[in-house]
């Protein structure tokens, strides 16, 4: 599939800004983004939902952008599942091919198939208010199936989900997508699922691409500062610094200055500029080794670890450390590994390609 300069207005609006994408053949590409970004009205675009203003859509190598819906071999998902309430799940699952009058021999094979592959077996003759959301939901990836499609799209199909049922649906796709092997383009807000599911994610902002990359690129090297606060369990915390003429260092606040192995890029000297701190990346430092110091807040135990709350320079920053062990109140000396660093142009917000080693007091 792909996407060549698409937009999208409504009225004066444009909502989608001119999306580029190439897709591969069997590839599950998550777009990630906030409410509103246009996430969902290009998927739309896609399904032949939503009409664009401009650009092309091609899927298995042919333009489809005048195509209908059902001319174009895609299947969507919806949050809310689009189940017909009268019908039962069998019926549910085999209207695409009832419309498409297929001998129901046929629809009645496949229905069978169908159904076995989501482990709806038994429930074939319900309807779908006797179901849980978790089985509606496989009613609504069931006949998507039936129509074999050469694209899946879905449209935040996890979102009505409770927070259990999500983690088991969110598994069901990944393996259902590595059994049947149909591109797929899965459309969500939350990062988990993107890191969890996506061959590929791509970040989108206000109707644009930010970054388009695997989970670990764009975990590991976002693109931008907005990418970085977007992607990552924990949210990424930022530092404003000031770097020195010479590059070697960067003023924070009043806590003093960070020093780098080696010099910053040149661009960014004697600028302003943002540190993006990991959890991580941060950890509570032995008095002699501290590149920063803050003032202990709070700390939120999750178990496996534990998250600090440290104020430096009146931000917030978060700290990992081993469960159970907490800072005494007041200074708290902090390290930072200067692989997990990230910078960022402090106008621009675009990533400044840097690779500092570990970092100490200036
Ligand atoms: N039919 C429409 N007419 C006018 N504006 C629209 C229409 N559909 C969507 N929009 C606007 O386009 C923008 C993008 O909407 P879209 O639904 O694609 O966002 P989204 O990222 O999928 O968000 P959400 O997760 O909330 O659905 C929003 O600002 C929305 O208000």
């Amino acid at each position: 599939m792909s996407l060549r300069g698409v937009r999208k207005s409504y009225g004066r609006t444009e909502v989608v800004k001119g999306v580029d994408l190439e897709v591969a053949a069997g590839e599950f590409i998550v777009v990630l983004g906030p409410s509103g970004c246009g996430k969902s009205t290009l998927l739309r675009i896609v399904a032949g939902l939503e009409d664009a203003s401009a650009g092309e859509i091609l899927i298995g190598g042919r333009a489809v952008g005048h195509l209908p819906p059902r001319r174009r071999e895609v299947a969507m998902v919806f949050q809310n599942y689009a189940l017909y309430p009268h019908l039962t799940v069998a019926g549910n699952i085999g209207y695409p091919l009832r419309i498409a009058r297929a001998p129901k021999a046929e629809i009645a094979a496949r229905v069978a198939e169908a159904a076995r592959i989501v482990s709806l077996e038994a429930y074939l003759d319900r309807k779908p208010s006797q179901l849980s959301g978790g089985q509606r939901q496989r009613v609504a990836m069931a006949r998507a199936i039936i129509r074999q499609p050469r694209l899946f799209l879905f449209d935040e199909p996890l979102s009505n989900l409770d927070a259990k049922l999500r983690v088991q649906m969110r598994a069901e796709i990944k393996q259902l997508h590595q059994r049947l092997g149909v591109t797929s383009v899965f459309v969500t807000h939350d990062q988990v699922e993107a890191m969890t599911l996506a061959d590929r994610i791509v970040v989108m902002n206000t109707g644009v691409v930010e970054q388009v990359g695997r989970p670990t690129e764009v975990y590991r090297r976002p693109a931008s500062r907005y990418v970085a606060s977007f992607v990552g369990a924990q949210p990424m915390s930022f530092l404003d610094g000031q770097v020195s003429p010479n590059g070697r260092s960067v003023t924070v606040g009043e806590t003093g200055s960070l020093a780098f192995p080696r010099p910053l890029p040149e661009a960014c000297r004697g600028r302003p500029i943002t540190l993006g701190l990991r959890a991580e990346a941060v950890s509570i430092a032995g008095s002699g080794t501290a590149a920063l110091t803050g003032t202990y807040g709070f700390t939120e135990e999750l178990g496996a670890l534990a998250i600090h709350h440290v104020s430096v320079a009146g931000v917030d920053i978060l700290v990992q450390g081993p469960s159970g062990v907490v800072p005494a109140a007041g200074a708290v000396p902090l390290a930072v590994a200067g692989e997990a660093l990230h910078l960022f142009d402090a106008e621009t917000g675009r990533r400044i390609e840097a690779q500092p080693e570990s970092l100490a007091a200036a």
